[in-house]
């Protein structure tokens, strides 16, 4: 029986197991990742996207060759914004998508309501066959959400985060699977941040020393390439 070799990462390889393990996409929707989407119009730089676009491309291709789970998470609320919260809640205060569009009213039922462009998934990234779509009302996917019983169901233990934004979203999202016993590597490469570019690396920093383990896009597909290509070579001594 091969050996699965560790997970290449920082600030140690991991023992991971690809059958137990998935690929989270967060929130890669027009909202984060399209000039005039939601953070472009909130004055955001998003120029970094179009680079983390590709590289999570390259990663959804690798897993999806290799039959490792995709798990695509999509933020936003109803079209009313009832699942937002009013002033009794936090997120009507920080979230500036609803700042936005108190600010500019003709935005309006455009930012990040269900059936919109904005909450739409990019089309570079479209979800396939296979692959799990998840709703999500606030930064961390595991609240007010089925992320965690969709995972439980299917014995995942290892989540791979890619998406935007690394210090909201990403980053609350691991630090709650970590809460909740999963363990997360996050792949600084195809990740983003909302903010000037310290903020990655204060993430990418909190992460390493406290919450999971951090790799990078060719070190994880190299070694889901390296898996495949044992797994081939035992089916071929076996015949
Ligand atoms: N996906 C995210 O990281 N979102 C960050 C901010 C927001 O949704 O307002």
């Amino acid at each position: 029986m091969t050996q699965i070799p560790p997970l290449p990462a920082r600030p140690e390889p991991l023992a991971v197991d690809p059958a137990t393990t998935a690929v989270i996409v967060i929130d890669m929707q027009n909202a984060y990742a399209s000039l005039g989407g939601y953070v472009d119009l909130a004055g955001f730089d998003i120029s970094g996207a179009a680079q983390t676009i590709t590289r999570i491309a390259k990663v959804l291709d690798t897993a999806r060759a290799s039959g490792i789970q995709i798990v695509y998470l999509q933020n936003g609320w109803d079209p009313d914004y009832v699942e937002a919260g009013g002033p009794g809640s936090p997120n009507w205060h920080k979230s500036n998508a609803l700042k936005a569009m108190r600010q500019r009213p003709e935005l309006s039922g455009k930012l990040l309501a269900r059936g919109t462009w904005d909450y739409d998934i990019v089309d570079a990234l479209k979800p396939r066959e296979g692959d799990i779509r998840v709703a999500k009302p606030r930064y961390s996917a595991f609240f007010n959400s089925q992320l965690d019983s969709v995972l439980r169901s299917r014995g995942i233990r290892t989540l791979v985060f890619v998406g935007i934004a690394t210090n909201v979203c990403v980053e609350s999202t691991l630090r709650d699977g970590f809460h909740l016993e999963y363990f997360g590597v996050m792949l600084e490469d195809a990740t983003h941040q909302l903010g000037e570019e310290f903020i990655q690396r204060a993430s990418i920093y909190n992460i390493e020393k406290f919450f999971g383990w951090v790799s990078t896009v060719d070190a994880f597909c190299d070694w889901v390439g390296a898996l495949d290509a044992s797994a081939e070579k035992e089916t071929t001594n076996a015949l």
